[in-house]
C-alpha cells in the first residue's frame, strides 16, 4: 500500500498532522503500537489524566469519605471515564476520515520509504510512503540503581492504583515528582521526596523557596542532597550528609526524566542519526538527516511538552504544504508550568538567567497575599516575579506561583511576543476582581 505521509505513533503533533493532511485529500497511514495509546501520552497517561487528579485532590479536602465513598477511588474511575472518552473521540477524529488509515501494530523502517508493522497477533504488513513522520514519544528513564520492589511504579503505573497509598515515596523532584506529590498528598498520603540535589536548583531561590513552603504547608516532606543505592521491597536506601539512610514506605514512584522513544526503529537502517541522549537529530525544520523523514514531539529531545509537540506540526505542515517558513528558529515565546496545587508558571528569563546573561535587569515582585482576587477565591498562597530591563522595562522573564498561574503567564507571553513592555500592563485596564489585575501592581513598580 502507498501512502503520500505515514506517520509513526499517536502523538499530538502526528495525529494533528494526519488529519490535516487528510482533510486535504492525502493518503495517511498512522501507525500506533497500542489501541490503549490512542491519542498518546498527554491523554492516556500524562497532563489530561494528572491534571484531573490534580484538581481532584483540591477538592478531596471538602467531601466526607464516610458519605460519598472513598473519594480517590471515585477520583481515579472518573480520570479512566475521561481518558477513555478522549481516546475514543482521538481515533474517531483519523478513523472517520476514508483518506486516513489507523494501523494496530508495532512500526518499524525497512528502507527510507518503507514502513513494516508488526501485529499483535505476529502477522506484518509493509507499507510504503513518500514522507515518514516519527513521533514515538519518550518513555521513563531507568533508575541508576537496584530497584527490586514490586511497589515502585512509573507515573503510567502508578495513576491506576486502586487504593491510597498510606505513604508515598517519590523519587526525583522535577514536573512528575512535584505534581503527584501534591496530587497524592492533596488525597490525604503521607508523600516523602527524595531529590539528588538542593530542591529545584535550577530556579531563583525566591521561587523554589515559594513552591517549596506551598508543598511543605501540604504535609509534604522533602529531601534534598539524596544519594540512592537502592530500591529493596518496602525500603530506599540513601545517604544524605554521609550518613546512611533508608525509608520504608507502601508505594514508590520513580520520576527521574524521561527519554525517547528510538528502539527498534531501525533508524542506522535509514541514516537518521540520535545525539548522546538518545534523541533523534533534527534540523530546524524537524528533518532527519534523511530529509523525507522528520522527527517530532519528545523523540526528538528538548521541551518534552504537549505544546511543543503541537508546534512541531505546524513546523511540519509548513514544510510540507506550505512556504517553509515556520521552524523552531521562529517558534513564539510560550510558557511552561509545574501544576502543584498552587501552579509554578513561568515564561521567558529567569533573574539567573539574565544575570549570568549580563543584563541590566530589575526585578519586580509581589506577594499573592496582596491581591484581593486571590482572598476572594480563597488561595493567597504565593508570589508574583518579573524580570524586566531596567531601562526599557522589556519584559524579559516572569515566574508566577499563584492560583491561576497556568492561565495568566500566558498573558505575558503574548505580550512579549507583541514586544510589550511593563508599562503596558501597568495601565492595562482588567476585570475585577481577578487575579490578572494583580499585573497593574506588579508592573507599576517599574
Ligand atoms: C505524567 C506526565 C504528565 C505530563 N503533563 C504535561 C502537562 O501538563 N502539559 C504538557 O504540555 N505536557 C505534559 N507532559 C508531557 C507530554 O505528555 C508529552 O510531551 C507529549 O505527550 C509528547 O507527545 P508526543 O507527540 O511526543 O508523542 P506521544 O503522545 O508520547 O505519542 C507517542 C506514541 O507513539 C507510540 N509508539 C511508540 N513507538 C511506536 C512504534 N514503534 N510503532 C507504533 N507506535 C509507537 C506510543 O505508544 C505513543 O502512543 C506530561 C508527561 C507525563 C509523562
Ligand atoms: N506540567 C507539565 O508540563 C509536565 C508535567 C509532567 C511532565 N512533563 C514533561 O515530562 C518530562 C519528564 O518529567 P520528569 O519529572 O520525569 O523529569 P524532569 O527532568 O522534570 O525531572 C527529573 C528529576 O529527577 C531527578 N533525578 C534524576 N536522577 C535522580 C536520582 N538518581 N536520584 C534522585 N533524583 C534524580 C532530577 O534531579 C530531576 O529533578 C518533563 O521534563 C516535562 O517536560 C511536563
Amino acid at each position: 500500500m502507498k501512502y503520500d505521509i505515514i506517520v509513526i505513533g499517536f502523538g499530538k503533533a502526528g495525529k494533528t498532522l494526519a488529519a490535516k493532511a487528510g482533510a486535504l485529500g492525502k493518503k495517511v497511514a498512522l501507525i500506533e503500537r497500542s489501541p490503549q495509546m490512542y491519542g498518546g501520552t498527554c491523554i492516556n497517561i500524562g497532563c489530561i489524566p494528572t491534571k484531573r487528579l490534580v484538581t481532584a485532590a483540591k477538592e478531596a479536602q471538602f467531601v466526607n469519605n464516610n458519605v460519598e465513598g472513598d473519594y480517590y477511588t471515585l477520583s481515579i474511575q472518573t480520570k479512566d471515564k475521561l481518558i477513555t472518552a478522549l481516546r475514543a473521540k482521538n481515533l474517531g477524529m483519523l478513523k472517520d476520515n476514508p483518506n486516513i488509515d489507523v494501523i494496530d501494530g508495532v512500526g518499524y523502517f525497512l528502507d527510507k520509504n518503507s514502513v513494516e508493522i508488526l501485529t499483535a497477533d505476529g502477522s506484518k504488513c509493509l507499507i510504503d510512503g513518500d514522507t515518514i513522520v516519527i513521533n514515538t514519544g519518550s518513555k521513563e528513564a531507568d533508575a541508576p540503581f537496584e530497584v527490586k520492589s514490586d511497589i515502585a511504579y512509573t507515573s503510567s503505573e502508578i495513576l491506576n492504583l486502586k487504593t491510597l497509598p498510606k505513604h508515598l515515596v517519590i523519587v526525583g523532584n522535577g514536573f512528575i515528582g512535584l505534581e503527584f506529590a501534591s496530587m497524592f498528598a492533596g488525597f490525604g498520603s503521607k508523600v516523602t521526596i527524595v531529590g539528588r540535589g538542593k530542591f529545584m536548583k535550577n530556579e531563583d531561590d525566591d521561587v523554589a523557596n515559594s513552591v517549596k513552603e506551598a508543598l511543605v504547608a501540604q504535609g509534604i516532606e522533602i529531601l534534598e542532597d539524596c544519594n540512592i543505592s537502592s530500591l529493596m521491597g518496602r525500603g530506599l536506601n540513601f545517604s544524605q550528609g554521609g550518613m546512611s539512610k533508608s525509608i520504608i514506605a507502601d508505594a514508590f514512584l520513580l520520576a527521574m526524566g524521561r527519554k525517547a522513544v528510538t528502539e527498534g526503529l531501525n533508524l542506522d537502517k535509514v541514516g537518521v542519526k540520535i545525539d548522546e541522549k538518545g534523541n533523534i537529530v533534527v534540523n530546524e525544520f524537524l528533518q532527519t538527516d534523511t530529509p523525507n523523514i522528520y522527527a517530532v514531539g519528545d523523540v526528538r529531545g528538548g521541551e518534552l511538552f504537549t505544546y511543543t509537540s503541537l508546534d512541531d506540526f505546524r513546523i511540519v505542515f509548513d514544510k510540507i504544504f506550505g512556504k517553509g517558513e515556520r521552524s523552531t528558529k521562529n517558534r513564539a515565546i510560550h510558557a511552561n508550568t509545574l501544576f502543584t496545587q498552587t501552579p509554578l508558571a513561568k515564561v521567558g528569563l529567569s533573574q539567573k538567567e539574565a544575570t549570568a546573561l549580563g543584563k541590566d535587569i530589575k526585578i519586580l515582585k509581589l506577594s499573592m497575599s496582596a491581591v484581593p482576587g486571590a482572598k476572594v477565591v480563597n488561595h493567597d498562597i504565593g508570589m508574583l516575579k518579573a524580570i524586566v530591563d531596567n531601562k526599557s522595562g522589556e519584559i524579559l522573564g516572569a515566574a508566577f506561583h499563584c492560583i491561576y498561574a497556568h492561565e495568566i503567564i500566558n498573558e505575558v507571553a503574548i505580550a512579549m511576543n507583541f514586544k510589550a513592555n511593563a508599562g503596558f500592563f501597568k495601565n492595562q485596564i482588567f476585570t475585577h476582581p481577578s487575579i490578572s489585575e494583580a499585573l497593574n501592581d506588579l508592573f507599576g513598580q517599574f
